[in-house]
Formats: C-alpha cells, sequence, structure tokens
C-alpha cells in the first residue's frame, strides 16, 4: 500500500510539473524567436525559483516553529525544562549583547528584561533590539537576492549561432523542470509541517485544560417560544434552555425585547417607515476576498495573511460590480492587516478609481482570536463540539483565552513595526477580543474619524473583516447582542447601506451581487465551524 501510494504521489508530482511547463517546440523558431524563448525560459526559472527560495525559508521557519512547539507539549506534559539561567546584566553588558550579534543568539531576552528595573532601560533595549529585527530583515533581503542571482545568472544571448540558441534553450527548459520539481517537494513538505504545526497547537490548546466557560446569556424568550423549540420547531440555535427555563417565571414574560431595528421596522408594518426616512448617504462595507487560512479553516485573525488566488479573484470582482454599478468612491478605510489593504487596492483598480485616498487604521483589525489563532475551525469543533465552537465565533460577549508569549504567533504579531504606529502602546493592544471589545475599540475611530467624512459628503469604502463588519453593522443597525449571531458575512462581497442624516439605516442593507451565490457563501462560512470538514 506504501509502494502504491509513493507511485501515485510521483504521478501526481510528474502531471503537476508537466502541467505548469509544457514540452518545450521549437520547430520552425527564427533566431530571433528563439532569442524571445530564452528569455521567456529564464524569466521562468526565475520565478519559479524565487517560489521555491521562499518556500525554504518557510520549512525552516516551520522546523523551528514545530521544535518549540515540541518543547512545549513535553513542559506542559509536565517534564521540566532545564530552567533558564538568570543572568544579572547591566544595561550597558546587554546592549553590548544586541549590538554583537554573536552575542545576540546566546541572549536571554525575557530573563533579562525581567532584571532591568527602570522602565527607560527596558525602552532602550526594546528599541535595540527593534533595530537588531530590522537589520536582520535587511540582511535576509540581500542573502535572498544573491542566492537567487548566483542560481540563475544574468542570459547572453549576444553571438549566439540558432544551432547554441536552440541548446540554450534546451538547457533553460531542463533547469526550469528541475527548479520546479524541488518547488513542488518543498511545497509538499511546507503542506506537511502546517499541518503539523496544527496539530501541535491543537493538542497544546488541549494540554493547557478546558476554555473558560463562557457566561450564559440569559435570553429572555416566551415560554411558547420555548415550547415550539423543544418540540422542534426552527428557533435560534443559540438559545440556551438552561438559562431560560430559570428566566421565564410567569406566563407575562413573554414580551421578548426587540432592540432590531429590523423588528422595530416590521413592528411596523413592514418596509413603510423607510420611505418617511430620506437616504442621504451610501456607506459601503466589504469584509476582504478570501485569505489563505481562510481557506484552510483557520482562525486568523490578527495574522497577516495575503488574499488567496481565490481571493485576488473574488476582490477583483466585486470591483468590477462596483463600477458596473456606477458607485464612485472618495475615501477608503482599511485595516493594518495585508488583506483588506490588498482588497481595498484590487477593488480601487478594477474600478479605475485607483487615485483614492487608502486610510489605515488598527481599529478595524479582524476580532482577535486570542489563543484561539491559527487552529482549525473544524478540529475544534471535532474535540469541543459545534455549538462551542458556535459560541466562540458568534456570541457577542464571549472573550477566548488570551494569547500569551508561548503560543506560536505571538512574536509574529507583536514584534510586527506595524504595531508601533498605533495610537495606544503596543502592550495595551489587546490579547483577546469579544465582538463587543471589538466594537469598544473601533467605536472611538468611526466617531471621530469616519463619521466626519461621511457627513462631508464623502462616498466611503470601509475594506476590513468579518468580524469588524460585524460590530460595525451592529452599531449601526442596531441589532441585539443575540441576533447579531446570525449575522454572517462572505468574503468579497460589498454590503452597502443607506443612512438617513442621523447616520440611521433607510433600508435594509444590500448584499451587492449574484444573491443565490451570497447565499451559498453565507453558508459556508457559517458550516466552517462544523465537525464534518476540514478545509475549504
Ligand atoms: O480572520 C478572520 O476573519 P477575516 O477572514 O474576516 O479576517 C477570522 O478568523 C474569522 O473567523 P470567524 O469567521 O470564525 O469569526
Amino acid at each position: 500500500m506504501l509502494v502504491a501510494e509513493a507511485e501515485e504521489k510521483k504521478h501526481e508530482k510528474e502531471r503537476v510539473v508537466n502541467a505548469s511547463f509544457p514540452p518545450l517546440k521549437m520547430a520552425g523558431l527564427s533566431v530571433q524567436e528563439l532569442q524571445d524563448l530564452c528569455k521567456d525560459l529564464h524569466r521562468k526559472i526565475d520565478v519559479v525559483d524565487e517560489a521555491r527560495y521562499d518556500m525554504q525559508i518557510k520549512v525552516a521557519k516551520n522546523d523551528t516553529e514545530i521544535q518549540t512547539l515540541n518543547q512545549k507539549i513535553i513542559e506542559l506534559k509536565g517534564v521540566k525544562r532545564p530552567s533558564l539561567k538568570r543572568v544579572k546584566k547591566t544595561t550597558d553588558d546587554m546592549l553590548g549583547a544586541y549590538t554583537d550579534t554573536s552575542k545576540l543568539m546566546k541572549a536571554d531576552f525575557k530573563a533579562n528584561l525581567k532584571t532591568v528595573k527602570k522602565e527607560d532601560e527596558k525602552t532602550k533595549l526594546l528599541k535595540m533590539a527593534a533595530v537588531m529585527l530590522e537589520k536582520e530583515k535587511e540582511e535576509k533581503k540581500h542573502e535572498r537576492e544573491a542566492t537567487l542571482n548566483d542560481k540563475v545568472p544574468a542570459l547572453q544571448l549576444s553571438g549566439l549561432s540558432m544551432q547554441d540558441l536552440q541548446a540554450m534553450c534546451k538547457e533553460l527548459h531542463h533547469k526550469i523542470d528541475v527548479v520546479d520539481e524541488e518547488r513542488y517537494d518543498i511545497d509538499a513538505k511546507v503542506t506537511k509541517n502546517n499541518k503539523e504545526i496544527e496539530n501541535l497547537s491543537l493538542k497544546i490548546f488541549e494540554l493547557k485544560g478546558k476554555m473558560k466557560r463562557p457566561a450564559l446569556k440569559r435570553v429572555k424568550i416566551s415560554a411558547d417560544a420555548m415550547l415550539g423549540a423543544l418540540l422542534g420547531a426552527k428557533v435560534k440555535e443559540s438559545v440556551d434552555f438552561k438559562a431560560n427555563l430559570k428566566t421565564v417565571k410567569k406566563e407575562e414574560e413573554k414580551k421578548e425585547e426587540v432592540t432590531d431595528w429590523r423588528k422595530n421596522v416590521d413592528a411596523m408594518s413592514g418596509f413603510c417607515c423607510f420611505v418617511l426616512r430620506m437616504s442621504k448617504y451610501k456607506l459601503f462595507l466589504l469584509r476582504h476576498g478570501e485569505g489563505a487560512w481562510n481557506k484552510e479553516n483557520r482562525f486568523c485573525s490578527w495574522v497577516d495573511q495575503k488574499l488567496s488566488e481565490d481571493g485576488v479573484k473574488e476582490a477583483q470582482d466585486c470591483g468590477r460590480l462596483l463600477k458596473e454599478q456606477g458607485y464612485k468612491f472618495d475615501l477608503v478605510f482599511t485595516s493594518i492587516l495585508s488583506r483588506s489593504i490588498q482588497t481595498a487596492w484590487l477593488v480601487l483598480e478594477a474600478m479605475g478609481q485607483e487615485w483614492v485616498p487608502v486610510v489605515k487604521s488598527w481599529r478595524l483589525n479582524e476580532r482577535h482570536y486570542g489563543s484561539l489563532i491559527g487552529l482549525n475551525r473544524a478540529e475544534m469543533a471535532l474535540q469541543h463540539g459545534e455549538e462551542k465552537v458556535k459560541l466562540w465565533r458568534r456570541s457577542y460577549d464571549v472573550t477566548p483565552p488570551p494569547i500569551d508569549e508561548s503560543h506560536p504567533y505571538f512574536l509574529e504579531i507583536y514584534n510586527d513595526r506595524r504595531y508601533t504606529t498605533c495610537d495606544v502602546a503596543k502592550e495595551n493592544l489587546p490579547r483577546a477580543e469579544s465582538l463587543k471589545e471589538v466594537l469598544d475599540r473601533l467605536l472611538p475611530y468611526w466617531d471621530s474619524t469616519v463619521v466626519p467624512e461621511i457627513k462631508n459628503g464623502r462616498t466611503v469604502l470601509i475594506s476590513a473583516h468579518g468580524n469588524s463588519c460585524r460590530a460595525l453593522l451592529k452599531h449601526l443597525e442596531g441589532i441585539s447582542d443575540v441576533d447579531i449571531a446570525s449575522v454572517t458575512l462572505p468574503t468579497g462581497i460589498p454590503v452597502l447601506l443607506e443612512l438617513d442624516e442621523n447616520l440611521k439605516p433607510v433600508k435594509p442593507r444590500q448584499l451587492l451581487g449574484d444573491q443565490a451565490k451570497i447565499q451559498a457563501a453565507i453558508k459556508k462560512v457559517e458550516d466552517q465551524g462544523k465537525a464534518k470538514q476540514t478545509a475549504t
């Protein structure tokens, strides 16, 4: 069976590599055409070689991460790691160590930082560490360029005969195959490593014990509705029977709190009240196109993933649709995560409105999922049950356990230079958030920065994330804490809100595009929390 599997993998590899670079056809080509072919093949080697190089770096990074996670598991299982030696060092010694790269690897930041008492000394050290990291990044960049140039030297075509050119084409074509095969193998290793990291993270999560049980929300619900639910009638999944049974004391408690503006509207006989209020402003909310981790069904949150190929297409389609419908933007707001910025750029490009200013703020970032970051939703559902995953994902005021320094993505997030540019100090940035906490950090920005622009008559696009957009929708539409759980936004679909002079919606939100496809996309996002599937 193992042999058969290996054979199958070999064929798959050959199929993929051959499909990317079909056999060489040189018959009947002129000298000029052969030269062009050489250039084209040379460029392709560059592209494949760059991809190969980047993946190799990722493999090295993943290997280190796997080692760290394994170590963490050993620790959590109770086998003690030899304790770090807390060397008392003066600030000057430490600064010396940081400027001397040979000593840098040995410096134990955590232990030493604790010994440095004065705040200004700590700041000095952190600044030095930031400079070092920046320098290291630059060095890596140069190393990458040098390695790639070595591997694929510049093309020399002048003075070559037709025969020479044909030989060179063959050589280059062969080289592409070699590099592409290497790239394929490394790609397979990256996938394997990612899976392993995911499993190890899950194991750590398990070992750290069960998550804090979220406080149950006491929803007042009528006795009839509860009986209906018990008898199988369609009710909201978020209903908590135990809590409800305790709250239902008398039949008079049938009165349901209605804070959702749409319910108020229904209560006032349908849409009649909309026509009484004029639509003054149009506001567009957009959850970015599909990101790499949306595809892998992992909680992405503050990890900076780029758009997947499908995500790029979604953003471009969104821009084309908005253009077709004649919309024009004056200002775009994004988070400081690449996937929302990339989406804004692609939308503007597809609309031919690249000149429109784009303003970024961490306050539009995705909800901080704390220690859940990086974990696979379907696997979490398998371990903890779908209901629990739904609570973590959709309840309004449940905060997941915070991310801590041992989390595999902690440093990647908090060492990122972008978080030194925020309007709050890095140490005060969230370590985990409920949707409520997202709204709490988003509202001051909305009120102080976005609202004045809208009221000045600017048509605004907010290119952000599933949960930052949901938080804003909750605020604008007055959706209740309970009902917000059933609001799901698919990626790459623009949401149009028409607002009156007080920025209150005058009609239901419109998700623009093919409605059947939108419904299917919403279902796909909801199903991400189901145990059955592991990736989309
Ligand atoms: O990164 C995320 O959202 P995003 O793709 O909108 O940026 C979250 O992981 C979304 O997860 P959720 O749909 O389970 O709330």
